[in-house]
């Protein structure tokens, strides 16, 4: 049976209060659980913030794609029990084909590396700024969607490419006015675990679930990633050389235990030198727990952090040369990073460092009354073509357009009035100083 008005008034959940009880009912005015909507406050917020974004991807030579947020489900199969595949905002579509609302974008990125084939010249460097979504159950009331801005290399396999990303990150954060002691990035290289298992001659079919469970280290205790470990199958000596590798902090202690000439030092110490010509050297140190969470990565991870507060990660990325293969295709070495929109926003909020973003009008045109609508209407008109921002505005009471000057923070009031039009010139206040004088309509600008 239909609802009834009322019931449809009150569904949804319990924050969207209900509109007062009229006789027809008003829908749900709140967004569906876990996403948001953007009024134009926080819509400015969210374009500055992908301004920067933007800047500092053009800075860096990286060409903009973007792909469908809809994906073949096959895309996110993966059977390495990462939160990500298990939490895929997945449904069957009107043609019965297995779709999601994509949890992450690198898939996306390698796909049409693959379509483009032969057809593009490597590396590319390529970003983009999209939604991505997660199908969490109600109870944690986390957010279901959000932003991220993806930088991903192809086609350059050497520790340049993890150098350049690093950069990227490091530029963004002081565009923001985030310093190195504010913020710092953790990297380790998943060649560290690799060697570690073949220490203890682990199967290699287990890597991907060893590290989608180690990274779970500082969330999951000691004893469960413990016991995560056992249960795939590894001996309790391989768990205990896995805890043990994983808590250094020194490069140097590193190669002691891996011995010299590991692949995984090899990277990171370039790395590191690469990090003191680029200039960003404080903001990054070794920390070999690093591991990220995704299946695909197969060299460097590397995680921003905030070195107060709970060490929430801000954003995240690695080397991830083996993706390709997966999708049947022969593999191009890549690497990349993804930024959430959401945890930069709280730190800016707790930094002090959020702009103030509030409207920015040029010109209000003011017709002082009807028979003016029209000369008005030529004047904003004019003003639009030479790239001036114009508000148009009648029917309003001068009171309210002075106050409204104020609120859109207008440069100019442009006023139309019947004596000064017939002798061709309209009256122009400077808001800033209370300036008032007329003009030819037509020398206007
Ligand atoms: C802090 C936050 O909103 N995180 C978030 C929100 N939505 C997501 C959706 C997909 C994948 C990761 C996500 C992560």
């Amino acid at each position: 049976c239909v609802a009834s008005p009322t019931a449809l008034a009150t569904s949804g959940d319990s924050s969207s209060s209900p509109a007062p009880m009229a006789q027809s009912a008003v829908v749900d005015v709140n967004p569906p659980r876990g996403t948001r909507d953007f009024p134009p406050e926080e819509m400015r917020l969210r374009s500055w913030l992908f301004d920067n974004f933007r800047e500092v991807s053009r800075s860096m030579a990286f060409e903009e794609v973007d792909f469908p947020v809809l994906e073949s489900e096959a895309l996110f199969i993966r059977k390495a029990g990462e939160e990500i595949t298990q939490q895929l905002y997945n449904f069957e579509d009107k043609g019965g084909r297995r779709v999601v609302l994509r949890p992450e974008i690198t898939p996306s990125l390698a796909r049409l590396v693959i379509k483009q084939g032969k057809s593009v010249s490597l590396p590319l460097k390529w970003f983009t700024i999209g939604q991505c979504w997660r199908y969490e159950r109600m109870t944690r009331g986390r957010r279901r969607e959000h932003y991220q801005w993806n930088m991903d290399i192809f086609g350059m396999p050497k520790v340049r490419a993890e150098a350049e990303l690093i950069q990227a990150i490091v530029l963004l954060f002081e565009r923001l006015g985030i310093t190195s002691s504010d913020v710092g990035i953790r990297l380790s290289s998943r060649k560290v675990l690799q060697a570690v298992l073949d220490m203890y001659s682990v199967p290699q079919h287990l890597f991907t679930q060893v590290c989608v469970i180690v990274d779970k280290l500082g969330k999951l205790s000691r004893e469960e990633i413990e016991k995560e470990l056992i249960s795939t199958g590894l001996s309790s000596e391989a768990v205990q050389g896995i805890i043990e590798v994983l808590s250094l902090k020194s490069l140097d202690k590193l190669e002691e235990v891996l011995g010299s000439g590991v692949e995984a030092v090899a990277d990171l110490k370039k790395l590191f030198s690469f990090a003191e010509q680029y200039g960003y050297a404080d903001w990054i140190c070794f920390d070999a727990s690093v591991v990220r969470g995704l299946a695909y990565y197969t060299g460097i991870v590397f995680e921003a952090f905030d070195r107060e507060g709970e060490l929430r990660a801000i954003c995240g990325g690695g080397r991830y040369d083996r993706l390709l293969s997966t999708f049947g295709t022969e593999d191009v070495p890549a690497c990349g990073f993804g930024f959430g929109d959401a945890v930069i926003v709280e730190l800016l909020k707790e930094k002090g460092l959020l702009p103030d973003l509030s409207r920015q009008i040029d010109d209000i045109v003011f017709p002082l009354d009807e028979e003016l609508e029209g000369p008005a209407s030529s004047v904003a008109s004019s003003l639009r073509k030479k790239g001036r921002s114009v508000d148009l505005v009648e029917d309003k009471r001068l009171k309210w357009v002075f106050k409204h000057a104020e609120r859109i923070n207008a440069s100019r009031l442009i006023l139309v009035g019947k004596s000064e039009w017939e002798r061709g010139m309209v009256r122009v206040k400077i808001l800033s100083t209370r300036e008032e004088f007329e003009v030819k309509a037509g020398e206007l600008q």
